[in-house]
């Protein structure tokens, strides 16, 4: 197989607070190929922001990234070695601080924010922040980038594009503020646009017409996308492979169809059994029950444990990485659960865990239980 576009091995990225070390990413390991949407999700809190700002060098203090493997295109983002003290140091090769400000960040891999408020600079006009970034990044003179930002907003579906452009942010639509996000996004051709819950303040309507426009601008520059967010329908319309992520872990790893219909994971499971779905009512949705713990503290064995239906003894010792539980041609379906046979830790054998008081729970009507 040829190498992935981006490489993520074993990323730990870590905040030193005064409440003790946040383990926001803790070994994830996961790849984009050219042309794919990669899905990140999970809950609020589960590290799915810091990954990406991890791949792009964004993590600010008191946060670090103290280990792991980034490599893009053959060029290592991040990589540390052992050094002659025993002590880890970069290695070499990695990229300088100014080598991925200038060749790597907007160029090759560009950013898309939840709130275009934070990107967009509100004194000065759409058009105008859009042609000088253009002009900025690439060699093109004034009026070059101008008719360049010009069809750009066509391009991202902004009517009247001509007219729109001497238009200040605030005289856009959310929905409008996030194409226009898009526009800047794809200004420089990237090969790799990490969306961080872009449309997650949208209404679903226009959510719908976003995630349709990316699908199509997707196919038509071959763009790459790794594509965040908590809701598992954005995932299922949008990802052609998908990472779970619960408290700084990937604990399950599969394409798309794989996930939702040999599903493998019990916290996947929970996350689409909370998800609303044409063929459900509402009583049907099932909240997942408690509260994700610190990432300051995660529980020892499996992290999900707490919170898990499945749980056994075992799954408070043992602490799993991800592995192969299925494969679908060259793509590995992983999954870290002990209930699996590709685990051999004696979960069968162990004894269930004392299951939480259901507190959302109702009787079912008319249903055997
Ligand atoms: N600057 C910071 N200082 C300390 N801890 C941080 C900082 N930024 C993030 N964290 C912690 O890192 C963990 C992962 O946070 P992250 O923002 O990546 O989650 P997320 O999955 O993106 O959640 P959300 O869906 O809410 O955006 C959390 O425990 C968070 O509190
Ligand atoms: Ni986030």
């Amino acid at each position: 197989m040829a190498e992935p576009l981006l490489r993520v091995e074993n990323l730990k990225t870590q905040f030193f607070t005064e409440s003790g070390t946040v383990r926001a990413v803790d070994g994830i390991s996961f790849t984009v190929d050219e042309g794919e949407i990669v899905g990140l999700v999970g809950e609020s809190g589960a590290g799915k922001s810091v990954a990406s700002m991890s791949l792009l060098r964004l993590v600010e203090n008191p946060g670090e990234i103290v280990a792991g493997e980034i490599t893009y295109k053959g060029q290592t983002i991040f990589g540390l070695e052992e050094g002659p003290d025993g002590e880890p140091r970069e290695r070499a090769e990695m990229l300088s601080e100014q080598e991925v400000r200038q060749q790597i960040r907007g160029n090759e891999i560009a950013v898309i924010f939840q709130d275009p408020m934070e990107s967009l600079n509100p004194v000065f006009t759409v058009g105008g922040q859009l042609r000088e970034f253009i002009e900025l990044n690439r060699d093109l003179s004034k009026d070059e980038a101008k008719r360049e930002a010009i069809e750009m907003l066509r391009e991202v579906g902004i009517p009247d594009p001509e007219d729109r452009y001497g238009e200040y942010p605030h005289q856009f639509s959310g929905g409008m503020r996030q194409r226009v996000l898009i526009a800047m996004a794809l200004a420089c051709e990237p090969s790799l646009i990490i969306a961080d819950e872009p449309t997650t303040a949208l209404d679903v309507t226009v959510e719908g017409q976003i995630l349709d426009l990316v699908d199509d601008l997707q196919e038509k520059y071959d763009t790459s996308f790794i594509w965040v967010t908590h809701d598992m329908g954005v995932v299922a319309e949008i990802c052609d492979r998908v990472n779970v992520m619960y408290l700084g872990e990937i604990v399950e790893q599969a394409p798309v169809d794989e996930l939702f219909h040999d599903t493998h994971h019990p916290y996947t499971n929970a996350l689409l059994n909370s998800m609303p779905r044409p063929d459900r009512t509402v009583e049907d949705l099932e909240a997942i029950r408690g509260v994700m713990p610190e990432a300051v503290d995660p529980p020892a064995g499996c992290r999900f444990h707490t919170r898990c239906p499945d749980a056994r003894e075992a799954c408070r010792r043992v602490h799993p990485e991800p592995a192969e539980v299925a494969r679908d041609g060259e793509y590995v379906h992983r999954s870290a659960c002990i209930k699996h046979d590709a685990f051999d830790v004696g979960y069968d054998e162990s004894a269930p865990l004392e299951e939480a008081p259901q507190l959302t729970t109702t009787p079912e009507r008319g249903e055997d239980r």
